[in-house]
């Protein structure tokens, strides 16, 4: 469904807004954010390094993964389109006294008013939650300066990831809300390869995050079969 020619879906904006009050509780539905959060960190650190860099955090909600940068030294601006969010994000950073510049405006506009602006894009865990993320991919990709990084992070679509990121997340175990996830928007790396090329992007690197549901556990890892992280340059 799109919004008035706003590439959103509001029906994901209020799922996301709904639950915004508990996006810094460790132990609510964002649990596994708070998880992978240091993961995704280091693996950002080992491509770029994050002090001092200029970092734009695309469909930032609560801020998990923009204050965790900011907290690593970089100058961070999250977007997002859930005012809930937003509002959770600006208010917990009365609380840790980090600073962050969170801004509600597409990833598309933005792109259009700072292109070539970035060190790092980060679009993380939101394109499975959007009608077109071509659109958005080739947006990350204006945003970043020429030579700067992209990284993506999404679901594989295939019989596994139907298991394991919906039927074992949301009905088993209980990770996330039931709902959180819809299969058909689920993107193979392939797919997000093809985006990422047609937006000029480089360089392509990939790697799985895995949950071990024994351990609970989460871990990078070359198998990218549910979870992943693709990394670019601009
Ligand atoms: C699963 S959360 C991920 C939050 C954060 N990126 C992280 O990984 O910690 C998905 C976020 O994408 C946001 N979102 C969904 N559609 C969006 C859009 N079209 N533009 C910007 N943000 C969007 C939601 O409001 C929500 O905050």
């Amino acid at each position: 469904m799109e919004n008035d020619g706003i590439n959103a879906d509001p029906l994901e904006l209020e799922k996301f807004s709904q639950l915004a009050h508990r996006w810094w509780d460790p132990n609510s539905e964002f649990k596994p954010l708070h998880e992978i959060n240091p993961l995704r960190m280091d693996y950002i650190e080992q491509f770029s390094g994050l002090k001092g860099k200029t970092i734009l955090d695309v469909g930032c909600g609560g801020g998990i993964l923009s204050e965790g940068m900011a907290v690593r030294g970089a100058n961070v601006t999250g977007i997002d389109l859930s005012d809930k969010a937003l509002k959770v994000a600006k208010l917990h950073l009365l609380e840790s006294g980090q600073q962050v510049d969170y801004r509600k405006i597409t990833v598309e506009s933005l792109a259009t008013e700072q292109p070539h602006h970035f060190d790092i894009v980060t679009c993380m865990e939101m394109l499975e939650h959007v009608p077109d993320p071509h659109s958005v991919v080739q947006a990350c990709a204006q945003l970043a300066k020429p030579g700067g990084w992209v990284f993506f992070s999404t679901i594989n679509r295939n019989p596994k990831s139907y298991l394991f990121a919906i039927i074992g997340a949301e009905y088993i175990l209980q990770l996330l809300p039931r709902g959180t996830h819809e299969y058909a928007k689920f993107i193979k790396p392939s797919e997000l390869a093809r985006m990422a090329r047609a937006a000029n992007l480089t360089g392509e690197k990939i790697i799985g995050m895995t949950y071990n549901p024994i351990t609970q556990v989460y871990a990078l890892e070359p198998d990218s079969s549910v979870n992943y992280i693709m990394a670019y340059r601009a």
